[in-house]
Order: structure tokens, then sequence, then C-alpha cells
């Protein structure tokens, strides 16, 4: 596959093997995937992203769960250049979008107004974002910002899950597809709480319970 494919019977790191705030270590059950990967990994796509870059980027936020992968996939996007030996001029943009209420999907709310999007038209946009599950969430925003007429508009997610819930949505680069488990950590949140874990890790019931609205 283009992207990484965790399952989890052969991908589950135990808690003991990592450094885990101890505030959050009775509320998880597994690391799926090490901070350390994640950057790695994060890397690669900035190198991919910017070798098939045409021109300036405006690189958009999806908040608040993109925030922690959009900071760290810019950082290594100022630090390449295009295979013509360019560097790619950025500009960035912050859109608030939220839909989950615990582990569950509702709807999509999106916090954009009528002159932020002008602002997409004629522009080159990458869209970033920590996780695409049912897809509701990007469907929604592309319908959206295409109504305004950009240059392009690629989408960048850290993750995809495999979930019969999806609409099959695909975006243009991905980190990792995980499996249907609800991941915490790297900004991902259950109900505001896990957004500073470095780690991305699997909840478990007692977290749910702890942490449940
Ligand atoms: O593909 P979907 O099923 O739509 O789910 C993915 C979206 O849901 C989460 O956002 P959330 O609503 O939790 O807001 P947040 O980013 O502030 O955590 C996540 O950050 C994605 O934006
Ligand atoms: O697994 C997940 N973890 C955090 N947030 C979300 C998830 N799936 N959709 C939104
Ligand atoms: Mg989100
Ligand atoms: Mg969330």
């Amino acid at each position: 596959t283009k992207w990484i494919d965790l399952d989890t019977e052969s991908f589950q790191y135990s808690l003991d093997h990592f450094v885990i705030p101890d505030h959050y270590e009775d509320a998880l059950s597994s690391v799926l995937i090490p901070h350390g990967v994640i950057m790695d990994r994060v890397e690669k796509l900035a190198k991919v992203i910017v070798q098939e870059s045409t021109g300036p980027l405006v690189v958009c936020c999806v908040l608040k769960g993109g925030h922690q992968f959009f900071a760290d996939l810019v950082n290594y996007i100022k630090k390449n250049v295009t295979r013509g030996g360019k560097t790619v001029p950025l500009s960035l943009e912050f859109i608030k979008v939220k839909s989950y209420s615990g582990e569950t999907s509702g709807e999509v709310k999106l916090s954009l107004t009528e002159e932020e999007c002008k602002d997409f038209a004629g522009k080159n946009i990458l869209i970033v974002e920590d996780i695409i599950d049912t897809g509701k969430t990007m469907v929604q925003l592309l319908t959206k910002l295409k109504q305004y007429s950009p240059e392009s508009v690629k989408v960048a997610s850290l993750l995809i899950k495999k979930t019969p819930l999806s609409n099959g949505y695909i975006p243009d680069y991905v980190g990792f597809s995980i499996p249907n488990a609800f991941v915490v950590g790297y900004a991902l949140d259950y109900n505001e709480y896990f957004r500073d874990l470095d780690h991305i890790c699997v909840i478990n019931d007692h977290g749910k319970q702890k942490y449940a609205v």
C-alpha cells in the first residue's frame, strides 16, 4: 500500500516500554504508534508533498485534532526542496471543525466564514487532518471549499481508520491506516482529554468511563 498499514494483532506495544504521562496510565491499553515513528513518517510525507508541489502552498490545519500533525509537517516541509531544487513558499490557515462527542460522530460543525473561504480562490491548498474515520468531516469540508474555486485542493491525513462506517473517502497523502479502534494522543482527543499525550495509543474501557461526558 501507499502507506503503513497497521493491524492490532502484530502492532500493539506495551505501555511499559514507553514514557506515558502518569495521569493517563490507567486509561490506556497500548501504544499503537510511538511518537518517534510518527515523526519519521511525517518527515517522509513532507518530502513527498514538496516533491509533488507545483508552487506556493496554502497549508490549512483542521483544528483541533490536526494541530500536532500540522505543526510537525510544516516544520519538515520547510526543510525540503522541490525536484528543481526550489523551496516552497507557505501560507497558513486554521479551520475549526467539530463532530465528535466521545467516540461517536454527530453533525459536522464547520466554523468557516465567507471571507476566509474567498481567500482560497485560485490557491493550491493542502488540508492537514489527524484522522479520516467515517470520512464525513472531510467530504463536507471539501464540498464547502470547492465552492470557492481554489486552483487545487489536496488532503494529508496522518491516519485513516479501517471502519465499516467509512464513506470511502481516501486522502491524497496518508501516514498510517489503523484498525477500527478509538485512538488518542498526538492531539487526537476523547472529550478533550489525551491531546497532551505524544504517542498514539488505544483508550481502554476505564478511560472511556472516566472521561465520558
Ligand atoms: O472522518 P470523521 O468520522 O468525520 O472523523 C474525523 C474527524 O473527527 C475528529 O474531529 P473532532 O470532531 O473530534 O474535533 P477535534 O478535531 O477538535 O478533536 C478528527 O479530528 C477529525 O477531524
Ligand atoms: O479514533 C479516533 N480518535 C480520536 N478522534 C477521532 C477518532 N475517530 N474519529 C475522530
Ligand atoms: Mg478534528
Ligand atoms: Mg476530537
